[in-house]
């Protein structure tokens, strides 16, 4: 059986954490780890790096890139779940639902970048929408989003620890670090408003779009994006108007912790025929982090896609 070496430079961080969590299990993949003290240490991570098969940065974004010339210098494979390369065009997008040849790119690719939180949800709900015509992509969509609090990593979640404010809006000027990636994988001509939010739990995300188009047309954007991920096994698309299969009328940001799925929304009114509410729900450590980098690292090496991408119950 093969076995392939990776390093988690990062390993005792938030989303470390949890890939490690989901690869305690993987028959395929044995996680190298690194004496404590040498976390930081450049030489003792090289020589990591240049015995593994991929190195996982789950690093700030200026150490990441640091770290990703230290990989390169010895050969080794990357995959990135900081934000430092998400538009770096050397780089690899690693949303393999992005595109039909997406996966294809990922499996030979030296170096891949693992999407946002908030992008995963903005981008699998519009780019299939804007390649299709039924939005246009010169429209300034408002994204609105709520995220656990692990999103903001071990510092916040020190802050959490004792409690913490229930709903705290944040990156008032439109300027947050993943409104980049939302712009050029969701394929928009014009810069999106992107307006996020965290509460006081600690995993789960909402992503909201509400979008104004021509009027009648909510059901064929529901059956859009129904088409465009049949048989994906991480994106659900929920029935046209479905807000809760159970039959309850509101959303939680918490149906899909633990797992590597996504939902999609299509919320509509007949009585407003102009306007759509597209909505993403997804665990900010799962298919926001942690799930994804896992279901990339099981591309990139050639193994089954969603082999130990959920953490264990
Ligand atoms: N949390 C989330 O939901 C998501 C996070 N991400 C991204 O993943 C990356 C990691 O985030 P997250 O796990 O939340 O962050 P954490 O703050 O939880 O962890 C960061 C890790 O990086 C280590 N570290 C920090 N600076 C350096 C350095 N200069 N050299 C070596 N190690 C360093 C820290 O170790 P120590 O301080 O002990 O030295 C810690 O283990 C970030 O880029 C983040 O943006 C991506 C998607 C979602
Ligand atoms: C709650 C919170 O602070 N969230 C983080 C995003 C977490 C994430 O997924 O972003 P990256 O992958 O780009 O690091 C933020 O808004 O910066």
């Amino acid at each position: 059986m093969t076995v392939f070496r990776i390093f988690i430079d990062g390993q005792a961080g938030t989303t470390g954490l949890q890939i490690r969590q989901r690869l305690a299990a993987h028959p395929h993949i044995k996680v190298l780890t690194i004496e404590y003290d040498l976390r930081r240490d450049a030489s003792a991570r090289r020589a990591l790096m240049a015995s593994v098969d991929v190195t996982v940065l789950c690093l700030p974004d200026d150490a990441a890139r640091e770290a990703a010339q230290l990989a390169q210098s010895v050969g080794c494979r990357v995959l990135d779940a900081s934000s430092a390369h998400r538009t770096v065009p050397s780089w690899v997008f690693g949303l393999p639902e992005l595109v039909p040849t997406q996966r294809a790119a990922i499996a030979s690719a030296r170096q891949v970048a693992n999407p946002g939180c908030y992008a995963t949800g903005a981008i699998l709900l519009l780019r299939p929408l804007i390649e299709q015509k039924l939005l246009r992509r010169d429209t300034v969509f408002c994204i609105n989003a709520i995220s656990g609090y692990t999103g903001g990593g071990t510092k916040m979640v020190e802050q959490y620890k004792n409690g913490g404010p229930a709903y705290v809006a944040y990156t008032l000027d439109f300027d947050h670090k993943h409104i980049p990636e939302i712009q050029t994988w969701g394929d928009l001509s014009t810069r999106p408003i992107f307006h996020p939010a965290v509460g006081n739990f600690d995993q789960g995300m909402l992503v909201f779009i509400p979008v104004v188009h021509e009027p009648g047309r909510s059901q064929a954007l529901h059956s859009t994006l129904q088409q465009r991920y049949e048989g994906e096994k991480f994106v659900k698309v929920q029935g046209f108007n479905v807000i809760d299969p159970a039959g309850v009328p509101m959303l939680t940001p918490h149906g899909t912790n633990g797992s590597n799925n996504i939902e999609l929304f299509v919320l509509a009114n007949s009585t407003y025929p102009d306007r759509t509410l597209l909505v993403a729900r997804l665990d900010n450590l799962g298919k926001g982090a942690s799930g994804a980098a896992v279901q990339n690292l099981n591309l990139m090496l050639g193994l089954q896609e969603d082999l130990c991408t959920h953490l264990a119950a």
